[in-house]
């Protein structure tokens, strides 16, 4: 059988062919169990066991395909979401938990101006042109006269696709707009941020009439579970009962926790889902209450 008809009625699924996302994508597409083989130099691969078909892109494209309802599915930026400016043609599923950074505006550290309305007038470089531009021409009207933009004096946004920071040194730019997560590139360049025009995450979309709904809610269960599982831990401690309201006020577990109670005297044995972030502080508090024999356990899947 021929590529096209084994694609035929299948649920299209978009995740970005390489950088930052990448892996993390695929490590999530594993752990929902879409397992695919990816021939050499394709970027289709079928699912086993499931009409579902991965389609690997640049992150950049995936907001527009699912937008625009070539793709069913997708796995993006938030930023991709905007820039692409299909904010209103596309499902939110599920925030992804990674990808996380800011698009900041960049000026040189030393000689450059200290606000974006110095840099009115400029030249801008950057990958995300049509945000800049919405952003840059807001500042313009607020800081330029109707007949200094009709002259042409507002802020000129070019784009590049990527090493975007080094055109400030090259003489390109008086300031760049770029994703920030360390840091660590834009210092660097001898950049600093003077304003944030978003902060992003990577995002589950899809697209509002997707060729098969019952299996779009299928994909992204199984995908939420897996990004639940990543945030949560599970918390088991053993408590005298007298002390079970303190404790449960601590670890209030995602709907309830669970309770259930032990051989020896009033003891109880309580089981609760807990943020990871939160974990630490968490069992420093039920301690302070009573706590004994706290366990920490990992959660390799769940459905929530
Ligand atoms: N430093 C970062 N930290 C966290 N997330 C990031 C970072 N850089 C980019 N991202 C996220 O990843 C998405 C894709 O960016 P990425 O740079 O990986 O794509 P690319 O530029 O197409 O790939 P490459 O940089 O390999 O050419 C961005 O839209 C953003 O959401
Ligand atoms: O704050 P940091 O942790 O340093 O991360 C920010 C950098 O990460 C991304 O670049 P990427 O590695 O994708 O390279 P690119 O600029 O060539 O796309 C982004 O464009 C920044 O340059
Ligand atoms: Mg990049």
């Amino acid at each position: 059988m021929d590529l096209a008809s084994q694609l035929r009625g299948c649920l299209s699924l978009a995740v970005p062919k390489k950088g930052r996302l990448h892996e993390q994508c695929l490590s999530l597409l594993k752990g929902a169990d879409l397992v695919f083989r990816r021939k050499n130099r394709l970027d289709i691969a079928m699912v086993q066991k499931l009409p579902v078909v991965i389609v690997f892109l640049p992150a950049a494209d995936i907001a527009k395909f699912v937008g625009d309802g070539n793709v069913d599915m997708g796995m993006t930026g938030e930023d991709m979401i905007a820039e692409a400016g299909v904010d209103g043609k596309v499902i939110r599923i599920a925030e992804l938990g990674f990808g996380k950074c800011k698009l900041q505006v960049q000026v040189p550290q030393d000689d450059g101006p200290k606000t974006v309305e110095e840099l009115v007038g400029g030249r801008i470089v950057t990958s995300f042109k049509t945000l800049a531009e919405k952003y840059f021409a807001e500042i313009d009207k607020r800081v330029l006269t109707e007949e200094e933009l009709k002259e042409g004096k507002g802020t000129k946004i070019q784009y590049v696709s990527g090493s975007v920071e080094v055109a400030c040194a090259l003489g390109l730019a008086d300031g760049v707009v770029d994703l920030v997560e360390s840091g660590e590139t834009m210092r660097a360049a001898g950049l600093h941020a003077i304003s944030t025009i978003l902060s992003t995450q990577a995002i589950l979309i899809g697209n509002k009439h997707p060729s098969n709904p019952e299996l779009v809610t299928k994909i992204s269960s199984r995908i939420l579970g897996v990004v639940a599982s990543q945030k949560y831990v599970l918390l088991n401690y053993n408590i005298e009962r007298v002390h079970l309201k303190q404790a449960t006020l601590i670890t209030p577990g995602r709907r309830a926790p669970t309770i259930s109670p032990l051989e020896e005297g009033d003891w109880v044995e309580v089981q609760a889902m807990v943020l990871k972030d939160e974990v630490a502080r968490k069992m420093d508090e039920l301690q302070t209450v009573g706590a004994h024999d706290i366990l920490v356990f990992n959660i390799s899947n769940c459905r929530v």
